[in-house]
Formats: structure tokens, C-alpha cells, sequence
């Protein structure tokens, strides 16, 4: 069944949709009713090589460019993304389930921002100039990369897609991007604005497919740079793949990150936070806060809190703009989630709110909280990537800086208290890419957002993003004579 969604071809290559039905029939399913509503196929070799090879040539001619000519061509694309935000947004919402009260603000509009910031610093990427003595001076020069691949998870398609292609096409480069098996649509979206907007044919492109469309990107040799948004599994294989030649990576994967509210914790803005880092998108974002570390003064009052509030999420319709919580990506995901709320109901943690599915069309799932959760129970360790938070307590500073550490991830960590002293003591201890003081999970473009230890390398936004999409030249300029021992 096709509908008013379904794209004018799986892919967007040379400046425009492509199809090639010989590669596997992908279904499109919205995961509020279960109903497909548009196809695309996965690419075949030949679709992949359009892309690469026409990659490569609008690359030399986009770096050709003055930064600032690179940069107007973004901010265009920003303006039309924000003129399309409310059809972009019921796009992602078919795509992705998420409800329209998340995807109007977060989605499309965040992606609008990317375009916008990294257009503003392209005309500024410069070099240095370096004295070196005897007035020979030493100056380097920002270079592009070439040709990148960037790779998308489902739970942000059109703002995964942007943060990638943003700085990427800032620096000069080229971008092939494939998009999650699950959410294939609206990156075609951003392709399509790029060239409204004036990119050249060939500079962003989007290949359709599963995971070996994928690695068949990474290894080509013609591609210099990968940037990946997935699972820690799907990191490590991506990123050995790219090591093999040399490429440069940037890697933003899973998490299990912590929240630690002390007892002087200001209790709404605490249990907001938790809301926030657990089930906005229904709990499917990397960097959610799912260990809730609670301290013993406070934990009583922070559950009674947390669970009046719990009442009022409006599960549903994700097309009415009164729902707060849509369904999750797939069945598939949603039984993964109702394993591990088993598992936590077997290991012995208090279940506080949901812990089941809803029954009827869509994969919905009830927001679920479990209290008196241990450090080394599996919902504790692992991450669920839906909606299920694990509330701990703990009695003291120090224990709870240890335990908030002690996991494999590092891509978030938040801390809420009054005193802000602790507050930064706190912040500083922590083993995270990206840290929280009395808030939770706002990325903003001029930040920079990625993860440490096994969650990731590199990082996205800001002007850090710039560093992992160029490279540096050095040129030695010598004034004098070069002087020989013979
Ligand atoms: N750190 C972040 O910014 C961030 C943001 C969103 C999601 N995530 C993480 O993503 C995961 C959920 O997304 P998912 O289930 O789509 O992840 P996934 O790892 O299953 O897939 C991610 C992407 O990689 C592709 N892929 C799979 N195998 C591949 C291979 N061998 N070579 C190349 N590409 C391959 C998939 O087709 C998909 O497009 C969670 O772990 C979540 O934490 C991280």
C-alpha cells in the first residue's frame, strides 16, 4: 500500500530520486497502526556506485567554493526546512511514531538549526599563521576530507541526517548518507532542499538499505570519512571496518547514562528531568538518564512525585497534538523492551508504574518505572532504548559519583542538587562525553554532543564538530637559505 509519503524514488542520487527494484523490497510501517504506508528498496551495487562516483566529483567542485558561497547554500537549506517544518514533522511521525508535540520541536527544527550554525562558520574556517623564527613562518590550511558516509539510527532520522550533513558540507565534503532500514523517508526530504537550495547534484545523496548496504559504503575505498549513529555492536564493526584504511570515524552510539539527584534537589525540576530522560520519544534516545540515582532523604517524596505525574502522559495518537507518547519504532523493539521489564520483575526490582504493552493496533508500550533497583541487575547494565527508568538510592556523595561511573557507556550523566559547588564537583567527576547541571537531554547546536568510553568517538555540533570533518595541512615557508651538512 503506498499514501501521500511514498517517495518518488528509494534514493537520491546526482540530484535526484533513483530507484532500482532489483534490491530488497523495504516495508515502511507506521508504527501507530502497524499499517505499511510507502516502500523502498535497498540498494543495489550499482545504485551505490552512482552515489560514490557521483560523490566524488561534486566534492571537488563544492570545495572549489569559498566557504562563505558553502555556507549560504546551508542557511538556505535551513530557511526552507523551517518553511516545511509542520509537513517534515507529520513525515516523521509516520515514520517514526513519535507524536507531533515532539516532532514539530525537535526534529526537523533541530535539523533546521544544524544547516544554519554550520553555514554560519564555513566562511570562517581558516588556518593559522606560525612564526618559526628567522622569519620563517609555518601556515596551515583546513582541508576537507573528501568524500563521508554517514549512517542514521531510527529514533531521529531527519536531525541524525542534518547533524551529519551540516558540518560535513561546511568543510567541503561530499555526503553519502543511508538512513535506518526503519525510517528511510525524510532524509530524502533533506536531499531534496540541498539541491532547492542550491547544492550541487551529487554533493548529498541517500542510499536506501540494511546493514551491508551500509558496510559496503564503509569499505570503499574512496570514501575518507564515516560518521555513525547506531548501537555500541554496530560501532565496533563500523569502526574496525574504517580503521582497516585509515579513515576517519566519528562514532555516536549507545548508552546507560545517570541522573543523580541529591536530597536539596529542587523536586518538580528532578522528576522533570527523570520524565524527560526516560520518555520523551518513548524512551528510544541514546543519551537518556536511565538510572536514576536518588538520594535516601529524598527518594520517598521523588517516587510519590514521579508517579502523580506519571498520570498525566497521554499515550496515543501521535498525529494529535495533545499525545505525549506514541508507540515505539516496531514490534521488534518493543519486545526487546517487555524482555527486560520481565527480567527486572525476576531480579526482584519494585515495578512503580507500566510495565506492560497496550494492547490493540501500534506497538505502544506503558512508560514504566521500577524503584529499588541494584546496581548489578540487567536493566541496570544494559540498555533497553525504550521506555523503562531504574530508580537506585544511595546515601552518600562519593557512592554515588562510583556507581554512577560504573558502567561501560559514558555518553551522558546529569546531577541535580542546590549546592553548586557539589554541582560541579560532581560534573567533573564524571565519566561522560556530555554533562548535566539541573537539566537533562537538551542538545543544543552550539554544544558539542558525543559520548566516552564505549559510547563513541568524536563529537557532534558545535565548532568541535568542524575537527572531525577536515583535516590539516601544514606548509613550511622558508625565507632564507636551506643549508646542507655537504
Ligand atoms: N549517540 C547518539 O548520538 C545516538 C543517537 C541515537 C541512537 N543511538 C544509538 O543507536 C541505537 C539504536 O539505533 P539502531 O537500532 O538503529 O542501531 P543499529 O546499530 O542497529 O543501526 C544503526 C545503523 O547502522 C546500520 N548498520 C547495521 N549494521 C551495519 C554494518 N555492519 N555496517 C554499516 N552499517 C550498519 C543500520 O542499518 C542502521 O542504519 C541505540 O544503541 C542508541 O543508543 C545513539
Amino acid at each position: 500500500m503506498s499514501s501521500v509519503y511514498q517517495p518518488l524514488g528509494s534514493h537520491f542520487v546526482d540530484g535526484r530520486y533513483v530507484n532500482d527494484e532489483a534490491g530488497e523490497a523495504i516495508p515502511v510501517i507506521y508504527p501507530a497502526d502497524g499499517k505499511v504506508f510507502a516502500t523502498v528498496h535497498g540498494a543495489t551495487p550499482a545504485i551505490v556506485e552512482q552515489a560514490i562516483s557521483g560523490a566524488v566529483a561534486a566534492q571537488k567542485e563544492w570545495a572549489e567554493l569559498t566557504g562563505t558561497e558553502r555556507g549560504r547554500v546551508l542557511t538556505r537549506a535551513a530557511a526552507i526546512m523551517r518553511e516545511r517544518n509542520r509537513e517534515l514533522s507529520e513525515l516523521e511521525t509516520h515514520d517514526t511514531g513519535k507524536p507531533m508535540s515532539e516532532t514539530l520541536y525537535a526534529d526537523a527544527a533541530s535539523g533546521a538549526d544544524a544547516l544554519e550554525y554550520f553555514g554560519g562558520l564555513a566562511g570562517t574556517l581558516t588556518g593559522e599563521h606560525i612564526p618559526v623564527g628567522q622569519g620563517d613562518f609555518v601556515y596551515t590550511s583546513r582541508e576537507p576530507l573528501g568524500v563521508c558516509v554517514g549512517i542514521g539510527a531510527w529514533n531521529y532520522p531527519i536531525q541524525i541526517a542534518s547533524w551529519k550533513a551540516a558540518p560535513a558540507l561546511a568543510c567541503g565534503n561530499a555526503m553519502i548518507f543511508k538512513p535506518s532500514e526503519e525510517t528511510p523517508l525524510s532524509a530524502l526530504k533533506l536531499a531534496e532542499i540541498l539541491i532547492e537550495a542550491g547544492a550541487p547534484a551529487g554533493l548529498f545523496n541517500v542510499v536506501q538499505g540494511r546493514g551491508e548496504v551500509g558496510a559496503s559504503l564503509v569499505s570503499d575505498p574512496r570514501v575518507d570519512k564515516v560518521s555513525l549513529t547506531g548501537s555500541v555492536p554496530t560501532g565496533q564493526k563500523v569502526y574496525a571496518s574504517a580503521a582497516a584504511e585509515m579513515k576517519h570515524a566519528t562514532m555516536e552510539l549507545g548508552g546507560k547514562s545517570p541522573i543523580i539527584i541529591f536530597d536539596d534537589a529542587h523536586l518538580d525540576n528532578a522528576v522533570s528531568a527523570a520524565i524527560n530522560g526516560n520518555f520523551y520519544s518513548t524512551g528510544q534516545i541514546c543519551s537518556n538518564g536511565t538510572r536514576v540515582f536518588v538520594q535516601d532523604g529524598i527518594r520517598d517524596a521523588f517516587l510519590q512525585r514521579l508517579s502523580e505525574r506519571m498520570k498525566n502522559a497521554v499515550i496515543g495518537d501521535p498525529m494529535d497534538d495533545a499525545t505525549t507518547i506514541g508507540p515505539m519504532i516496531s514490534d521488534r523493539q518493543r519486545q526487546i523492551v517487555l524482555g527486560y521489564i520481565a527480567k527486572g520483575r525476576e531480579e526482584g526490582a519494585r515495578l512503580v508504574a507500566g510495565g506492560n504493552a497496550i494492547d490493540g493496533e501500534g506497538y505502544f508500550i506503558e512508560p514504566t518505572v521500577f524503584a529499588d533497583v541494584k546496581d548489578d541487575m540487567i536493566i541496570a547494565r544494559e540498555e533497553i532504548f525504550g521506555p523503562v527508568m531504574s530508580v537506585l538510592s544511595f546515601s552518600d556523595e562519593e557512592e554515588a559519583i562510583r556507581r554512577a561511573n560504573d558502567t561501560e557507556f559514558g555518553l551522558a550523566a546529569g546531577v541535580f542538587t542546590n549546592d553548586l559547588a557539589r554541582a560541579h564537583r560532581v560534573a567533573a567527576r564524571f565519566e561522560a562525553g556530555t554533562c548535566y547541571i539541573n537539566t537533562y537531554n537538551l542538545t543544543p547546536v552550539e554544544a558539542p554532543f558525543g559520548g566516552s568510553k564505549m559510547s563513541g568517538v568524536g563529537r557532534e555540533n558545535s565548532k568541535a564538530a568542524i575537527e572531525h570533518y577536515s583535516q590539516l595541512k601544514s606548509v613550511y615557508v622558508c625565507v632564507g637559505d636551506t643549508e646542507a651538512a655537504f
